[in-house]
């Protein structure tokens, strides 16, 4: 798992890794920018005419030092330093003169030094970094708002200039550069994987920059992305001598008239990812479709005929998935509540299973400990009777909500969040735009409760679950487009993802 730091604690990490590397701060200075300007030359055009916007501080440093690199690879480069009150940091200074020798530098201390900045050309952006400590003003919103009025493609260097790395409630939406692409460092910033970065962060590269291992294992947090290399080691192999027993028994109280699709989809995906068997409770008016869709599937009708209403006994054999497409009649709510009474076990809750409890406060005490609930940022924030007012603030809300009810949550997104009940959150590092259709929630959560089933730790299910959903999309997108992947070929694609953890 990468560990996510806050400010203070990237401080300390730099610090100690200077003293353990036997490394200068300057040297440091080089690495990071060494291994930004190996990435930019990449996909740079040295036709392009590239800007470089650098602060004074050690954001400041690290764009000139980029600035140096690439002038060396001959690439045509117009440097500016925004620099009101002319008070550098010692590295960045140090990197201001070794410019200085190669290169004009040109010093915008006022609104009128800004440059006109033409179409076509790169920007690369390093005015501030994980210093910054206050929403910008003056020449430094000025410079910002020249930046993204050009709509030229802009590179980070670590952060998008003005974008703090935690919270931005309090922040001007204005005086953030919007970035095509940050290069942050070492650590991805609790901020880029929120949802109110999408108009800063198109894409974040993590680039590693060696700070030193041993005070990052020692360093603790309580946020961490998860990799590929995490997600390889949770698969359970499968033994020689078993059989559909062990895999576990899946219950998936899914659909209602007009939204059987989901029951399908979620089912579907039940067996794709593995489970013994599945059993699928749905309405009457669902068990030919199920029958027909999914022939894998066993199907339990219900009494009524266009919505769930009752389950049978007997229920413990099964994990159990609720909500794909049930909608919230009165008839599926006493479902819900009947079922918390009976079923003590950890539960996938998803969908409408969700709205129900949003409306009823007794159904959250309710709710089996452990178990994995699956909102969306607005299911969520239904739940939680009000809207966030950024993503930041819907975590600590998560964190909360996870701890009261010990409950997992995956708050889903671009990088969705598993929120364990001990207020530890992993962020998936899979998935793509592509996913944003109706359906691809009730594929997961069908993955998910197969995991379940299969005798995985609620832990493990929603992490393997989300990273697998992730790439099975991302292989989709693969195929057959972003735009034209569906949630039926996420589904097809689980089999390749599972091989691709191998
Ligand atoms: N391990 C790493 O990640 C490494 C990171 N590096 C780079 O260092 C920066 C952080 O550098 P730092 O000098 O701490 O901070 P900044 O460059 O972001 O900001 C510089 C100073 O600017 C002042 N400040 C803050 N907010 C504002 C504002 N809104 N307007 C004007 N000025 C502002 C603040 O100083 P004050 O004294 O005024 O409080 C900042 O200190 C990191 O992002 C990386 O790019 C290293 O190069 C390598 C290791
Ligand atoms: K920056």
């Amino acid at each position: 798992m990468v560990k996510i730091f806050n400010v203070s604690q990237i401080k300390k990490i730099d610090g100690c890794t200077v003293i353990n590397q036997g490394i200068t701060s300057i040297d440091l200075m080089e690495r990071a920018s060494l291994a930004v300007a190996e990435k930019l030359i990449r996909f740079l055009d040295p036709d392009q005419c590239i800007l470089v916007f650098a602060g004074t501080g050690n954001n400041g440093g690290d764009a000139l030092a980029i600035a140096r690199i690439l002038l060396s690879r001959h690439f045509k480069l117009y440097v500016y330093i925004v620099a009101p009150d002319e008070l550098f940091s010692d590295d960045c200074l140090v990197n201001k003169e070794c410019l200085e020798r190669l290169t004009d530098v040109k010093l915008i201390k006022e609104n009128q030094d800004i440059p006109h900045i033409p179409e076509d050309c790169i920007v690369i952006d390093g005015l501030f970094g994980s210093g910054l400590n206050r929403p910008l003003e003056g020449v430094y919103l000025d410079v910002v708002t020249v930046i993204n009025a050009s709509h030229n493609k802009v590179y980070s260097v670590d952060m998008p200039s003005g974008m703090f790395v935690e919270d931005n409630a309090s922040n001007n939406p204005e005086g953030i550069i919007k970035a095509e692409k940050v290069f942050t460092f070492q650590f991805p910033k609790l901020s880029l994987l929120l949802p109110d970065s999408a108009n800063y962060c198109k894409k974040m590269t993590v680039v590693n920059i060696g700070l030193c291992e041993k005070c990052i294992k020692e360093e603790e947090t309580d946020l961490f992305f998860i990799e590929k290399s995490d997600a390889t080691q949770l698969p359970i192999p499968r033994d020689n001598f078993s059989h559909k027993g062990t895999f576990g028994k899946a219950l998936l109280i899914a659909g209602s008239y007009g939204k059987m699709g989901a029951a399908v989809l979620s089912a579907r995906a039940c067996l794709r990812t593995g489970v013994g068997l599945l059993t699928m409770h749905v309405p009457r008016c669902g068990v030919d479709i199920l029958q027909t869709a999914v022939p894998e599937a066993m199907v339990q009708a219900d009494e009524f005929p266009e919505n769930v209403s009752s389950v049978g006994d007997n229920i413990d054999q099964f994990a159990i998935g609720i909500g794909p497409g049930i909608g919230t009649d009165d008839k599926t709510k006493d479902l819900l509540s009947d079922l918390f009474d009976k079923y003590r076990k950890p539960m996938v809750i998803d969908a409408d299973a969700l709205n129900i409890i949003a409306g009823d406060e007794s159904l959250k005490e309710k709710i089996p400990s452990k178990s994995i609930i699956t909102p969306h940022p607005v299911e969520f924030d239904r739940l939680m009777g009000g809207v966030s007012i950024n993503g930041y603030e819907r975590l600590q809300k998560a964190g909360e909500f996870a701890n009261r009810y010990d409950i997992y949550i995956v708050l889903k997104g671009a990088y969705s969040a598993i929120i364990t009940p001990e207020r530890k959150v992993y962020f998936n590092s899979t998935g793509n735009p592509g996913m944003a259709t109706g359906g691809s929630g009730d594929v997961l959560t069908g993955m998910i409760t197969s995991l379940l089933a299969q005798k995985y730790l609620p832990l493990n299910a929603a992490i393997l679950g989300v990273y697998l959903h992730g790439l099975a999309g991302d292989l989709a997108a693969k195929s057959k487009s972003q735009q034209g992947m569906l949630p039926s070929d996420m589904i097809e694609y689980i089999g390749k993802a599972y091989r691709a953890l191998k």
